[in-house]
């Protein structure tokens, strides 16, 4: 635990060292003037008693005419030490707070690219909420340490660290009296808090118990009517409510006693030093001048605090480091890998088809038109070990073909999806694409080829426009009005007060279910990907719509290779090729009106005899 504090505090230090060399640098000199000025200044309370305010004293007592220009001198200089205090500490804060923005602003474009990087794996097997904490809490905890504990904790080191050599200079004799008186004091205050606490966690846990006593008899106050069991109950409150005040009592008496007595601990040690301070002076105990003794007596003062404000910040810097430990964890998850080495391009000078761009051994690139032929050669999968999800599974989807994937919930129809895009890694097995390993294409170039229609749609906060436009950040209008007439949501959209240029909100704002899903193939209409993969929507809609969503994905078909994840069987039967899952084995494979004659599965299903669950 304390390697991984050590190691994330370095690494930290090295994260606000880089971000900003030289407010780094500047932060650290002013915090050191901030501390130093402070001690110096109140040295320099012993040389102005005793070089200037006692003479001065001497000469008026000698009835002399008092000089009072080396008086205002020093005062001057002292007002300069203390000056000079003030702004280095103003500087040391303001700067931190620049500082710690900057890491901030950094450390979120990190955490943010670097999860862009990230394998879907990644966020299956971590809770949305506790990544999005450390977006918001870690990096909080993060800022604050870095503007707030650090800075402080380091000006209270080192105040500190030169109050106590100043102590030392002045009187090594009074110094040591101090630690003895302080120690002293501390461990009463220790055993104080220790018993009060105890006491007030004894209160908290009577307080718990009469709590839950009065919350059962309450609830059951009907059964305690009717048995006549009210003495009895009152009895036993009577012994709760008594243990309560005995322990309250007790917290208090300690209570009492603890806070006046930490509230006056400099008090006591000031009076004492200042005792014992000049019964040293007047009995010669100790060389101390009475500029020394004012300067002490000031010191002392300062003495406690910063030890208090030491072990505060260190708590928070430890808490800090815990948010910053998960922070540097995210940005060390590893990127998801990619070897693929064939690319995808268009072909816009003629007529927009697509093409593979592989490289060649002689290093010349091959163009390879994208058909859409896929081919899963004997593909086993398993997301976690030993819990195999697909099983020996071979599809061969030629292009054009409409593939529909039908089974109950679980069965592995959106694994296989997932197989495609390579959202996840097959164990065994092949996938071929037109003929590519797809193990040898670029993972953002397949994903480019592959258009996905899911079943919940998700829209972004912006116009209808913007939200078609997704799919092709460069089609034109026309080509998004184009989209959008094939997909049938023109004629939805032309009824919105704002037309095209209707705001909607990111949950999808006062759009249908079905309008919705019109809106998503408008927006894959656009991208016009060779090959689909729709997860049919499960979600009921009304029918006339129910008709343009599937007439608009019939158009968005049309000539390319899909993949239909199907919940509806009337929306598969004019499929080229089903395939009936079950835990992830292909049980069935054939068009419609084999799978009837086979009376298998299928059939059971189209007939009603079986249900999808
Ligand atoms: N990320 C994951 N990690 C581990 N297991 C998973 C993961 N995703 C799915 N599974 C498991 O894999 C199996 C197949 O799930 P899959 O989502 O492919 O089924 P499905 O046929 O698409 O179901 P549905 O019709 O409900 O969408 C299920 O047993 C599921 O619990």
């Amino acid at each position: 635990m304390k390697g991984h504090r050590s190691q994330t505090l370095s690494r930290l230090l090295k994260l606000v060292l880089t971000t900003s060399p030289w407010m780094f640098v500047i932060s650290l000199i002013t915090i050191i003037l901030a501390a130093l000025s402070n001690v110096i200044g109140t040295l320099f309370i012993e040389r102005l008693i005793n070089n200037y305010i006692t003479p001065l004293v001497k000469q008026v007592q000698q009835g002399q005419d008092p000089n009072f220009g080396p008086l205002a001198y020093a005062i001057a200089v002292m007002f300069g030490i203390y000056a000079i205090g003030f702004i280095s500490n103003y500087l040391f804060n303001m700067l931190m707070g620049i500082l710690a923005q900057k890491v901030q602003f950094r450390v979120r474009n990190e955490m943010f690219t670097h999860m862009e990087s990230l394998p879907i794996a990644y966020f299956d097997q971590n809770d949305y909420g506790d990544i999005m904490s450390r977006y918001t809490n870690d990096i909080d905890t993060l800022m604050q340490m870095i503007s707030q504990s650090i800075p402080q904790f380091t000006n209270s080191l080192l105040t500190l660290i030169f109050v106590v050599s100043a102590m030392f200079i002045l009187s090594w004799q009074l110094t040591i009296f101090s630690f003895i008186v302080f120690a002293l004091s501390f461990g009463i205050v220790r055993f104080l808090t220790k018993k009060s606490s105890h006491y007030f966690q004894v209160q908290q846990q009577k307080l718990g118990q009469i709590n839950g006593y009065n919350e059962e008899m309450l609830n059951g106050l009907k059964v305690i009517k009717v048995f006549s069991h009210e003495p009895e109950v009152k009895e036993d409150f009577e012994v709760y409510n008594e243990e309560l005040r005995k322990a309250s009592g007790k917290a208090n008496t300690y209570a009492t006693i603890l806070f006046p007595i930490m509230g006056n601990m400099g008090n006591l040690l000031y009076v004492l030093i200042a005792f014992v301070g000049g019964a040293a002076a007047i009995n010669n105990w100790a060389p101390l001048s009475l500029g020394a003794i004012a300067s002490f007596l000031q010191l002392s003062k300062q003495f406690s605090m910063p030890i208090a404000q030491i072990s505060q910040q260190l708590n928070s810097i430890v808490m800090a480091l815990a948010g910053a430990r998960r922070i540097f964890q995210l940005e060390d998850e590893p990127a998801e890998e990619d070897n693929g080495v064939v690319t995808i391009a268009k072909n816009q000078k003629v007529d927009n088809s697509w093409f593979w761009q592989v490289p060649e051994k002689d290093g010349s690139v091959k163009d390879v038109p994208v058909r859409g032929h896929i081919i899963f050669d004997h593909v086993n999968f398993s997301y976690v070990p030993e819990k195999q999800i697909l099983h020996d599974i071979s599809i061969d989807a030629k292009p054009g073909m409409k593939v529909a994937l039908v089974g109950e919930t679980g069965a592995g129809k959106t694994t296989i999806s997932n197989m495609l895009n390579r959202f996840y890694e097959i164990d065994s097995g092949k996938i071929i694409y037109d003929g590519i390993p797809i193990k040898q294409i670029k993972k953002d170039d397949l994903r480019k080829s592959l258009s996905i229609v899911l079943q919940e749609t998700h829209l972004f906060t912006g116009t209808i426009m913007d939200n078609i436009r997704f799919g092709n950040p460069n089609a034109s209008d026309d080509d998004v009005y184009q989209a959008a007439k094939l997909s049938h949501a023109d004629e939805f959209i032309h009824e919105l007060d704002d037309g095209y240029q209707t705001i909607i909100d990111g949950d999808g704002g006062d759009l249908s279910q079905g309008q919705m899903q019109l809106l998503s193939i408008a927006r894959a209409m656009i991208a016009d990907e060779p090959v689909m993969i729709l997860d049919e929507a499960t979600s009921s809609i009304d029918t006339r719509t129910e008709k343009m969503v599937q007439a608009g994905m019939d158009n968005l078909l049309a000539g390319r290779t899909s993949f239909v994840i199907a919940h509806r069987l009337s929306t598969i039967v004019n499929s080229d090729l089903i395939l009936v899952l079950d835990h992830g084995h292909i049980i069935e494979a054939g068009n419609h009106d084999e799978l009837i004659k086979q009376k298998g599965y299928y059939y059971e299903l189209y007939t009603g005899k079986k249900e999808i669950q």
